[in-house]
């Protein structure tokens, strides 16, 4: 088993409370309330920020060139191209870049993003690395697991849908993915993966967290 599927497989419930959450199946059958997307796409905004410093502190973490161009490719695609994509979608949906300017962040958020942060400054960036995973590849395979399942043409959420499932989105995930898992096979030990497999099953608990504020918000 790779670092990855070890990872996911140990946090089982986390994993699944993640990518199965009500916001996610609402997401696919087009029922979720409009207003717990929007405010959805003005967190994930605020949430992007935070995402590419991490990649940031990722550079910082490299040790090695390759490590770091990794890295520093990723802070590239958050910056230039999945925060333009966002600021469109917000657009669409009727969010200025004004509103996301003046947006500010929510409790989840911020206990998210700074929470992978702080794995990042005390740990390597294998502890890095592990606490954004789920980010990335759960993405991925929300999109993946949707389009399987079938997507209405009328679904107003189908755009978000396959810019996730879509074969750039999943290449970036599969190649955060890759790094992870050769990293692993380079650092780990067995003390070691205790303390990933805590990251990894918290950094999952935290993207369910995402979702139900959305949910949340949208009920208030
Ligand atoms: C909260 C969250 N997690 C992961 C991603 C994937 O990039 C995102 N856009 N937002």
């Amino acid at each position: 088993m790779t670092l990855f599927e070890r990872l996911k497989a140990d946090a089982a419930a986390e994993w699944r409370s993640y990518v199965d959450h009500a916001f996610v199946r609402a997401l696919g059958d087009g029922s979720l309330p409009e207003a717990a997307f929007r405010s959805y796409l003005v967190q994930d905004y605020l949430f992007l920020i935070q995402f590419a410093r991490a990649y940031g502190l990722a550079v910082y973490k490299g040790g090695r060139l390759s490590d770091m161009r990794a890295a520093a490719a990723t802070l590239h695609a958050i910056l230039d191209v999945e925060m333009d994509l966002h600021v469109r979608v917000c657009a669409r949906w009727g969010l200025t870049a004004d509103d996301l300017e003046a947006a500010e962040e929510g409790g989840a958020c911020v206990a998210y993003t700074r929470f992978v942060l702080d794995a990042g400054l005390q740990g390597d960036l294998l502890d890095l690395l592990t606490a954004l995973s789920p980010c990335v590849v759960g993405y991925a395979e929300i999109g993946a697991a949707l389009t399987r399942a079938g997507v209405a043409d009328d679904n107003p959420y189908r755009a978000w849908i396959e810019e996730y499932a879509g074969p750039a989105y999943q290449e970036i995930a599969e190649s955060a993915r890759a790094t992870l898992d050769r990293l692993g096979e380079e650092r780990l030990t067995p003390t070691r993966y205790v303390e990933l497999a805590k990251l990894f099953g918290a950094a999952s608990r935290l993207e369910a967290a995402f979702w139900q504020a959305a949910l949340n918000a949208a009920a208030d």
